[in-house]
């Protein structure tokens, strides 16, 4: 895009500085404190264990719990001290979804009418909403007679009806069934890709933040434990909840050109040639389990171990193992019958050093 071009979108669509946060929240015992920051048109995910700090974190950021420091900008406007319903903000918040006496149309209608439209106004862009959302045939059903999808998509039109400068969505498909999480999933990121403020989610669901978000920023114990593209953070991982997360067994230590020392003593031989702290990462499916000691010399990273566990993971069987390096390995079940696998057996596991990926701690 050439400069000029560039000037006459920015005067098109004046979208202002997104969002500027720091979010100090402290609750009894527990302290959130964390930096968001987003442009215009970004999606952002909140992804974090349990008690994380998630939820308080969108509800600071709908004025729900008041700020105890830091600050929240929104296009440049402060709103530490907005009421929640005087705040550019829209929310779909998974516990109160619909109010069950109204109907589609009038539970649209009522984010309009509380910023300030009148009835016809604001039932004029709920059936706008609505027929954007596939829904005006839906426009006079009373919430009981929806579907958990068809719900879902009035609540995020309630939201968008009054043009947020930010949106906030709190587990938006955690209610629904498997096959219309799929459908409704793939609807919500049209219309974030459509929506053209700033977007914060919380999901448990690393599909759900991979899929609709932009930026990943993942919370632990009130703190932002690491952030980046959805892509980075796959191949990534800092933590062993976020290794957990994308499927990947996680190791810390010192490396040494393509040896890396690891806490606990073993060792791993890496594609990578490092010096210093540095993370190992590598998938369940990159490890081969032996009964017997392996004879060759071609796999350096070789480990006596004890199977753990064992559990059946789609079509494959993932075994925990104990030992030298603790570790989780994908079998197909044919692979896991043969080597006669049962918890305390003895096992030898072996990892090519070019299917490891090291990067720097
Ligand atoms: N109303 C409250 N009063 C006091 N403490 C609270 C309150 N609500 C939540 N907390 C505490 O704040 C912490 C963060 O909770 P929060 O709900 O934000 O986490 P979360 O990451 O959204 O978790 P989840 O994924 O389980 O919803 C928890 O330790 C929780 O016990």
């Amino acid at each position: 895009m050439t400069h000029t071009e560039k000037n006459a979108v920015d005067l098109a669509t004046p979208t202002g500085d997104g969002l500027d946060s720091r979010l100090v929240v402290e609750r009894g015992s527990f302290r959130l404190d964390v930096a968001l920051t987003a442009a215009p048109g970004d999606v952002v995910a909140l992804l974090g264990p349990n008690g994380a700090g998630k939820t308080t974190a969108l509800r600071a950021l709908a004025g729900l719990v008041p700020l105890s420091g830091g600050h929240l900008r929104l296009d440049g406007a402060q709103l530490d001290r907005t009421p929640p319903e005087s705040r550019p903000v829209g929310v779909v918040f998974q516990d109160y979804l619909l109010f069950p006496h109204l109907t589609a149309l009038d539970n649209v209608a009522f984010g309009p009418r509380c910023h300030g439209a009148t009835k016809a106004q604001a039932r004029a862009q709920a059936a706008v909403w609505l027929e954007r959302m596939g829904l005006a045939a839906h426009a006079g059903a009373k919430p009981r007679r929806l579907s958990g999808g068809q719900a879902q998509r009035v609540a995020l039109a309630r939201a968008l009806a009054t043009n947020p400068r930010l949106l906030l969505l709190d587990e938006p498909l955690a209610a629904l069934d498997a096959r219309t999480r799929l459908d409704i999933r793939a609807q919500l990121r049209r219309h974030l890709a459509d929506f053209e403020a700033v977007a914060v989610l919380v999901t448990h669901d690393p599909l759900d933040a991979m899929v609709l978000a932009d930026h990943l920023v993942v919370i632990e114990d009130g703190h932002i434990v690491q952030e980046g593209t959805p892509a980075h953070i796959a191949r990534h991982p800092r933590t062993d909840y976020i290794a957990h997360l994308v499927g990947l067994n996680l190791y810390r230590g010192e490396a040494e050109g393509h040896t890396v020392r690891l806490d606990g003593g073993a060792g791993i031989t890496t594609e990578e040639d490092l010096t210093g702290p540095v993370f190992v990462a590598f998938p369940p499916s990159a490890v081969t389990v032996h009964r017997a000691r392996p004879t060759g010399a071609s796999a350096r990273n070789l480990w006596r171990c004890e199977v753990a566990g064992m559990e059946t993971h789609s079509d494959q069987i993932r075994v925990a193992l104990t030992g030298d390096l603790p570790l989780t390995a994908d079998l197909t079940t044919i692979a896991a019958a043969e080597l006669d696998l049962r918890a305390g057996a003895t096992v030898w596991a072996t990892v090519k050093a070019t299917q490891t990926h090291a990067y720097p701690a």
